[in-house]
């Protein structure tokens, strides 16, 4: 770098710091998903993820890198930021500790210390002629608009940086957009509803002509979590051949408040109606996505009585997808057909601890290979990628699937091959997965993306809701959370399914668990919450309530 160039670096750094001072007290951490806290408190790590991601582009030779400023399903005064790599996933946890370092400098010295020996450290060749390009977006919270703006700050104290507002856009959409962008690719906002709209009209194009058996109906209910999710479907469903869909919690003026009592987190987890849903919507296919509309999750009403649902979370969705791609590998690889051509591919079926027992003895059962990571879509993601095709769910709804470069190019030639057979089942196999990998979102889970997917297999197995719900009967499960003094006192290993620190714990959770049939608990400290998450399976809902209850009562009484 330039002298001059070099002192104007500095100049930048110092002085954006001093518009952002640390509040005293305030300690972030990179967790589950970025970082998180009260929306009002965000500004200073907000703006210094701004300028870590500035960094990111330039080490990354220039590569588009994102930033989305939302809190998820957490409450509207919540906010957070995370930032997305150059393939749209999120951000390598190696620079997690430099992003937590950063966005707890005490002061402007310590901040422009502490970027200047990371930049000599990584070797970003700052002021060379690779210029940063960071794309942001941001959800429909309150403290977004003023939270975007220290982000535009913290990018451009980075010289030569290029900020582009992208607009209030779900999570998912902006990882689209720095996905594609990077590929060279067209990465609008219309080329995202493009693609989504063409490849579901695809799909449905692909479904047997031979028609019997049920009918799936038309009519779709959406609760939105008054969130961009809602919005953006309002905006796309015209467009949606052969779908009625209906959105509610859609965010307008006068339904409710972002997450409050509606949503995928809240559906998930209350198995109760969001808000804004009644008796007249007993039988009606109804699907819940959170404010960020990464999760989603079906449900169904089927009692005017109360308000319970029959749930069809993460585990079902991704075991609706694992069956459908499994079938068509089968027919493009088993036909025994007139052309003699297969398709090997490795799939991959990707869970956490959180996913229910009964879900992954059915993909097991079905011979399929199942893996596990800690929680948080950056591992399940990564792991996913190993695979030619990686199918990968967290039980409350968010996953994709992900599909290697080599196995798209290898579908390609054989659907290039299959063509001049159009009749034949290969092919439409081998087209059915074609559009599937332009359907779902491949850099990140996607509420909208999934929904169509689901729909389009959906009408493709002539399943009703009720066959796709009774695919296998969830456990009995209880998730509880406790306040403990340092949540970070609790470190647990093999994909966070064991406590190995304090020891005496896992002992206490054994020694519960082994009283109960078809008995599971693990406890793990949150990455968005400061609390300890407590979780609990067994043959029924008392039992899995009491074991739940139990460890929880140990972990308080062990850590305070
Ligand atoms: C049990 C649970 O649902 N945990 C959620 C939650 O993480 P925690 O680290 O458990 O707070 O938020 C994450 C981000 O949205 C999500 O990836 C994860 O699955
Ligand atoms: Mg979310």
């Amino acid at each position: 770098m330039a002298a001059d160039q070099e002192q104007e670096q500095r100049r930048r750094l110092l002085d954006v710091a001093s518009r952002f001072p640390l509040p005293s007290g305030c300690r972030f951490s990179y967790g589950t998903a970025g970082f998180r806290a009260d929306g009002a408190t965000m500004a200073p790590a907000v703006c210094r993820a701004g300028i870590l991601a500035a960094l990111r582009s330039v080490k990354l030779a220039g590569a588009a890198v994102g930033i989305v400023i939302t809190a998820s399903h957490n409450p509207i005064g919540d906010n957070g930021v995370k930032i997305a790599d150059p393939d749209g996933g999120m951000m390598d946890q190696q620079w997690e500790p430099f992003a937590d370092a950063l966005a707890n400098a005490p002061d402007p010295d310590a901040l422009l210390q502490m970027v200047l020996q990371f930049v000599k450290d990584e070797g970003i060749p700052l002021g060379g002629h690779h210029t940063a390009q960071v794309l942001l977006g941001r959800d429909t919270r309150p403290t977004g608009e003023y939270l975007l703006d220290a982000a535009l700050q913290g990018i451009n104290a980075i010289v030569g940086a290029h900020a582009i507002d992208m607009g209030i856009l779900t999570t998912p959409q902006l990882h689209w957009m720095v996905w594609s962008k990077n590929k060279g690719t067209k990465a609008s906002e219309s080329d995202y509803f493009t693609q989504l709209i063409n490849s579901f009209r695809r799909m449905l194009e692909l479904l047997p002509k031979d028609k019997g058996g049920y009918e799936l109906a038309k009519k779709l209910i959406v609760d939105g979590a008054n969130g961009i999710g809602g919005v953006k479907l309002e905006q796309m469903k015209a467009e949606l051949s052969g779908l009625d869909i209906i959105v509610r919690n859609s965010g307008k003026e006068g339904e409710g408040i972002l997450n409050h009592l509606c949503g995928a987190d809240f559906v998930q987890k209350e198995r109760v109606t969001p808000h804004g849903f009644g008796p007249e919507d007993v039988g009606v296919r109804c699907a819940s996505l959170d404010g960020d509309a990464d999760r989603l999750v079906y449900f169904q009403m089927s009692s005017s009585s109360d308000n319970k649902v029959d749930l069809v979370d993460g585990d079902k969705i991704l075991s609706l997808f694992a069956l459908f791609i499994r079938e068509q590998l089968d027919v493009i690889n088993n036909n025994g057909s007139q052309v003699d051509k297969s398709l090997p591919a490795r799939l991959g079926i990707v869970q956490t601890a959180y996913a229910n027992g009964a879900s992954t003895q059915f993909l097991k059962g079905l011979g399929l290979e199942v893996v596990f990571t800690p929680t948080g879509v950056k591992y399940l993601h990564k792991k996913a990628l190993e695979y030619d095709i990686g199918i990968y769910f967290e039980a409350n709804g968010h996953g994709t699937v992900v599909f290697s470069e080599d196995f798209i190019s290898q579908l390609e030639s054989l659907s290039n091959d299959l063509s001049s057979q159009a009749a034949n089942s290969q092919y439409h196999a081998a087209m059915r997965l074609m559009a599937a990998t332009q359907l779902i979102n491949q850099a990140v889970g996607d509420a909208l993306s999934g929904l169509l997917l689901v729909e389009a297999i959906l009408q493709y197995k002539r399943w009703s809701f009720q066959n796709w719900c009774e695919l296998y009967s969830d456990l009995p499960s209880r998730q509880l959370k406790v306040k403990v003094v340092d949540r970070s006192s609790i470190v647990t290993t093999d994909a966070e399914t064991k406590v190995s620190q304090p020891s005496s714990l896992q002992e206490l959770i054994d020694k519960e668990t082994a009283n109960y049939t078809q008995g599971r608990c693990f406890v793990r400290p949150s990455g968005t919450e400061d609390v300890v998450r407590v979780y609990a399976e067994a043959s029924t809902q008392v039992e899995a309530d009491s074991l739940a209850k139990s460890v929880a009562h140990h972990v308080e009484r062990l850590l305070g």
